[in-house]
């Protein structure tokens, strides 16, 4: 579904160069659950952004869905964003002077669909995150957990192949966190790709698989770990007189 393969980014100022991503390496396959974490800084949401075709490369490969996107300019790029990518954001990203059905209409508009057909795949989706009864609301007068749900239906509702999601719970209580984390679940049960950044290792542990980035690049994290105490060894007593 995703394939980088020695993806680099670099941005350039006129004192610095940054290599955001350097040598970046990640493959997820049709139906994966990947959370990827890593400290600040490192690269997560450089990721996530080239990802979601909203950012272009500095050099390796992107492949999304079986499609070269490196030599793609932006028009392309938005197209098949718009066609295969959903967004869920931090923070929710809803407009607020649109009520819940016709924010999940929006990223259909952009693909000319008519009225009927947006209403009807908007009212599917929302039925999908278990809010059917609020379409007439308004975003303020939803809860955070809310938001996040009419996000994620409004992410679903053009049929994606990847959903991409940055903190999904970061500003949400627990108790919300919970329950949307419970939604993603069941949304890659029932099939969905979905690659998540987050800075939670709780959230992260609930993912099929986890994918860790350190200075732009992917980590196999066990392996660090095994090296750490190779050269910090614990108990060295013990192990000398094995
Ligand atoms: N527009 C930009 N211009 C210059 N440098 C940037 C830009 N965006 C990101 N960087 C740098 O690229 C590196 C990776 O940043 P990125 O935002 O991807 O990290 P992150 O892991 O998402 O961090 P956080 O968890 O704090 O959001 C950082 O060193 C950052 O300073």
């Amino acid at each position: 579904m995703l394939k980088m393969q020695s993806l680099s980014k670099v941005y350039r100022t006129e004192m610095v160069e940054t290599f955001a991503l350097r040598q970046f390496n990640l493959e997820v396959k049709p139906g994966e659950f990947v959370a990827v974490t890593g400290p600040s800084g490192s690269g997560k949401t450089t990721f996530l952004t080239i990802a979601g075709l909203l950012e272009s490369f500095t050099g390796g490969t992107y492949e999304l869905d079986g499609q070269d996107v490196s030599g793609m300019n932006d028009d392309q790029r938005s197209r098949l964003r718009n066609q295969k990518i959903g967004f869920i954001f931090q923070a929710f990203n809803l407009i607020p002077d649109l009520n819940v059905l016709d924010n999940i209409e929006v990223p259909l508009r952009y693909r000319g669909m008519g009225r009927e057909e947006r209403q009807r795949r908007a009212r599917e989706a929302l039925a999908r995150v278990g809010l059917a009864a609020r379409e007439k609301h308004y975003p303020a007068e939803l809860s955070g957990g809310q938001q996040q749900r009419v996000a994620i239906a409004r992410a679903l509702a053009g049929g994606p192949k990847l959903l991409l999601a940055d903190e999904p719970t970061g500003n949400l209580d627990s108790a919300m966190a919970r329950s949307v984390m419970d939604l993603l679940e069941e949304l890659h049960r029932d099939g969905a790709t979905i690659v998540m950044v987050t800075h939670d290792m709780q959230l992260a542990a609930r993912a099929q698989r986890n994918v860790h980035v350190m200075d732009g690049q992917v980590v196999d994290i066990a392996a660090e770990l095994r090296l750490g105490e190779m050269l910090h060894p614990q108990g060295d007593v013990v192990r000398e007189t094995v």
